[in-house]
């Protein structure tokens, strides 16, 4: 791929499955994609695409079963030594969708948002720990008064508050936000979203951003890439990928995104797209870059005919 952009993650003919025998179930195949350094780069697709499944290859939490996995340079799948484990570990931290849950109710907010800091010993002392803590506190919008307090008292979007201090206060390079603002009140979404970008702006750490709606992405992703039964569809430039969007199944989901302008509205085409058409066996369908930057998932026959729809185009 040409570009003159930094890859912090490289994921590479990525399969990966559960159970086994009979019962072995394909969750994520062929998923070839890089992301680079700085960017918020967004996974959108359907409940059981695969979306948690990548996002928890990459921590480390799901083991691979063909490919590989490359952070900064090194392969981090398959056995790796438990220092480089140790060390991934604090690079790449999650925020998750359910702050409720992923936040423990019996520890307060104080300790929450140092035990990464306890774990990595990444403070010289008590006072430069509680400042630490008390600057991370107010970078999220948080008073200090409430920093021995227990996460029932806060309400959700103040929470994923917390879990964003948690995240971001081990300085990690790469942050995977799997659905942060989806069990939150639309009314505070916007908030938490101009949060995670600040700190993208002041830390420089790159988002790997799942959801499954692509109006969610659209203001704060840099690319996306489109995801559905284990298998990436297509990965473009945001505002590429929603003007010019090439896979029906990119265009159907795009159908169901409000358009506010009818200009436009009038013009999107209203697919209706049947997987069953494709048949990944004989059609051994690649992740091809059709134009600089954008991916899609097709056969040759496919290939040919979006090639020749985009030189009439004019777009190649
Ligand atoms: N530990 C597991 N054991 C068995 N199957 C699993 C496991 N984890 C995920 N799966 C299956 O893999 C598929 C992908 O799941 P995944 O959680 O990655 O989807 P998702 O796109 O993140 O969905 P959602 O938006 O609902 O979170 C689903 O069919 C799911 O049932």
């Amino acid at each position: 791929m040409a570009n003159d952009k930094e890859t912090i993650v490289s994921l590479k003919d990525l399969q990966i499955s559960f159970g086994s025998g009979k019962d072995k179930f394909v969750a994520v195949q062929d998923v070839n994609f890089d992301i680079f350094k700085g960017e918020t780069f967004s996974l959108v697709g359907e409940s059981g695409s695969g979306k948690t499944t990548i996002g928890r290859a990459i921590l480390g939490i799901n083991p691979t079963e063909k490919g590989t996995i490359t952070f900064e340079g090194e392969q981090i799948n398959g056995k790796i030594s438990e220092k480089k484990k140790h060390s991934i570990e604090r690079k790449i931290q999650m925020i998750f969708q359910d702050p409720s849950a992923s936040l423990n109710d019996r520890a307060t907010v104080d300790y929450i948002i140092s035990e990464g800091l306890y774990n990595y010993g990444l403070f010289d002392s008590e006072e430069d720990r509680v400042k630490k803590v008390r600057t991370m506190l107010e970078e999220v919008g948080l008073l200090p008064e409430q920093l021995y307090r227990y996460p029932h008292e806060f309400s959700g979007g103040q929470r994923q508050r917390i879990g964003i201090a948690r995240a971001l206060i081990m300085q990690p390079d790469l942050v995977v936000a799997d659905e942060p603002i989806s069990a939150l009140d639309v009314s505070i979404r916007a908030q938490v979203l101009n949060l995670l970008k600040k700190f993208q702006r002041e830390q420089g750490v790159t988002y790997l951003f799942i959801a499954h709606d692509l109006s969610v992405v659209r203001f704060i992703s840099d690319r996306i890439a489109v995801i559905r039964a284990g298998r990436i569809l297509e990965l473009a430039p945001t505002e590429e990928l929603f003007t010019n969007p090439i896979h029906p199944y990119t265009e159907a989901l795009l159908s169901a995104v409000p358009v506010p302008d009818p200009q436009i509205a009038r013009t999107r085409k209203s697919y209706v797209y049947d997987p069953s058409m494709h048949h990944y066996e004989t059609d051994k369908p690649k992740f091809v870059e059709i134009k600089p930057g954008h991916f899609v998932y097709c056969n040759e026959e496919e290939q040919a005919r979006y090639t020749k729809e985009l030189k009439e185009q004019g777009q190649i």
